[in-house]
C-alpha cells in the first residue's frame, strides 16, 4: 500500500502522525513547541509548526482540518480549513489556529491539534466559452430554495 512519507525535521521528538483508530478519516497532527506552550488570547491567530516536512503520493492532497473536541470544547478554529498541503510542496507542514475562546489557553509541544485528510485530486483542463448549457436552478443560489 503507498505511504505518506514524513521527513522529521531536526530536533522533532513527536511521533509521526498516524491513524488513533483504526477507522479514522484523520491522522491527528501535533504540535512542535519544543521550546514550550504557546498561550492563545480570546483572537489569537497563531502559525503552528508539525516539525514534519511531507511527500504525498501523486493526485492526492492532504487536508488539515480542525479536530472537532478542539474546536466545540475549546473554540480552535482553523481560519483557511481545510487547509490544502498540495502535493509539490516540501516545506514543513503548519497548522493555522484561531482562538474564539474566553480564558488564555496553553497548546502544549505534542498536544494534537488538528488532523490531516488524505484526499485524491482531479485536474482537469480549462476552456472558456460563450455560453452555458440551461438548469432549472439557473443562476438561484445562496438560499434561493429556502429553507424548509
Ligand atoms: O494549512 C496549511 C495550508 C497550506 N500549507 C502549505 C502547504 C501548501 O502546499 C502551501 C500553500 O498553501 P495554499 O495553496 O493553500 O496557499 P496559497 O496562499 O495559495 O500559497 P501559494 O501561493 O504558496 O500556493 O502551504 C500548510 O502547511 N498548512
Ligand atoms: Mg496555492
Amino acid at each position: 500500500m503507498t505511504a505518506i512519507k514524513f521527513k522529521r525535521l531536526p530536533g522533532n521528538d513527536l511521533p509521526l502522525p498516524c491513524y488513533e483508530t483504526p477507522g479514522a478519516a484523520g491522522m491527528d497532527l501535533r504540535a512542535f513547541l519544543p521550546e514550550g506552550p504557546v498561550i492563545f488570547e480570546h483572537g489569537s491567530l497563531l502559525i503552528i509548526p508539525t516539525g514534519f516536512c511531507v511527500e504525498l503520493p501523486q493526485d492526492t492532497e492532504m487536508q488539515i482540518r480542525p479536530r472537532s473536541g478542539m474546536a466545540l470544547k475549546h473554540g480552535f478554529i482553523i481560519p483557511n480549513s481545510p487547509g490544502t498541503v498540495d502535493e509539490d510542496y516540501r516545506g514543513e507542514v503548519k497548522i493555522g489556529l484561531y482562538y474564539l475562546g474566553k480564558d488564555p489557553f496553553a497548546i502544549s509541544h505534542g498536544d494534537r491539534i488538528a488532523q490531516a485528510v488524505i484526499a485524491d485530486v482531479r485536474r482537469f483542463p480549462t476552456v472558456e466559452v460563450e455560453e452555458l448549457s440551461d438548469t432549472k436552478r439557473g443562476s438561484g443560489g445562496f438560499g434561493s430554495t429556502g429553507a424548509a
